[in-house]
């Protein structure tokens, strides 16, 4: 599932100024911040994914970027331009696969790829596409009659349909079976390979690992941490864990060098230690850990050493 292409490879290093450039964003709505003061730049023929949890301002976000909401202040220049003066010039350049989407039931899925295809300037093949999203056995069927992943295809090709240079995925894949998602995984690395900047969120941790250069993780609408997919968290969050059992239960060991641990363990045992795993710390696990320690700083912040509770 992949896009035939004569368009040139990205470059691996940044070039010219960043597709995307947030400075100090701020969302406010009457009784809640949703944004407070994020910053981060996208380079050209990056993929770069959002995480947090529910309600930390990742939509909101990628709302503003794409030019659907408003901000209360910050700077943010999307291909160069503030989205809230982006033209239709500007538009065109841009791919959206919104959380939600509001496709006509009543038409069939090729149907609905053509006419969204009629809007660019150099769209691609809609047959093309359709195959790409593994939808070519129900081109012809209408769109209500489509289960709910099959939908969410469809939005992921109106969403690529206009070759965009900047594309934005919010929870792309939610409701896709394992097989969908890793064709979809395929699709990306091929948008990718073309040159294609990309901003996904994602709740699937195991996607962001696959597919994003860098991430950055929100919570509670404050940029907790930006980096490499290798490199977040830390040394210390990365640091693999010994696990195995004996007759007086389960065990586990934090070290840097486990290789080592073993070792000793298995002399010290005299034989081959049972239930022996060396698990590294994932993605999610490093994840989770930052958001922790960040609801544990608001907690404090909210509730200063010494206050009662009831
Ligand atoms: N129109 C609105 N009016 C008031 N509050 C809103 C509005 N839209 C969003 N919010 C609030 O802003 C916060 C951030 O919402 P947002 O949709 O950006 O979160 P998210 O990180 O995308 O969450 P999820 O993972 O659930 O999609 C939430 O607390 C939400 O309730």
């Amino acid at each position: 599932m992949t896009f035939s292409t004569s368009l040139p490879q990205a470059s691996a290093e940044p070039s010219g100024p960043p597709v995307v450039e947030v400075r100090n964003l701020v969302k406010r709505y009457p009784a809640h911040t949703a944004v407070n003061g994020v910053s981060f730049d996208i380079q050209r023929g990056e993929t770069f994914a959002l995480l947090g949890p529910n309600g930390a301002g990742k939509s909101t976000t990628i709302e503003i970027l794409e030019g659907y909401r408003d901000r209360t202040s910050g700077e943010v220049r999307v291909l160069g331009i503030d989205p809230q003066k982006g033209d239709l010039a500007w538009k065109a350049q841009l791919g959206i696969v919104l959380q939600s989407s509001a496709e006509a039931a009543h038409v069939t899925v090729r149907e609905q790829v053509e006419q969204f295809a009629a809007y660019y300037p150099s769209p691609r093949d809609v047959d093309e596409v359709i195959a790409a999203v593994g939808l070519t056995d129900k081109a012809k069927t209408r769109i209500g009659k489509l289960s709910g992943g099959q939908r969410r295809r469809v939005d992921v090709a109106l969403g690529v349909i206009g070759r965009p240079q900047l594309l934005f995925l919010d929870e792309p894949t939610t409701g896709f079976d394992p097989e969908a998602r890793r064709h979809f995984w395929e699709l990306i690395r091929s948008l990718k390979a073309e040159g294609t900047t990309i901003l996904l969120t994602t709740h699937y941790l195991d996607e962001a690992a696959q597919l994003a250069d860098r991430v950055a993780v929100i919570a509670a609408g404050r940029l907790v941490e930006i980096g490499t997919v290798g490199s977040i968290g830390g040394a210390d969050a990365r640091i693999p864990v010994v696990r195995w059992r004996d007759g007086t239960g389960l065990h586990e060991e934090r070290t840097t060098e486990p290789a080592a641990f073993v070792t000793a363990l298995t002399e010290r045992t005299g034989g081959e230690p049972q239930g022996l795993e060396v698990i590294r710390p994932s993605l999610e696990d490093i994840y989770l850990g930052l958001v922790a320690t960040a609801n544990a700083e608001s907690t404090e912040q909210a509730e200063p050493t010494g206050a009662a509770h009831v």
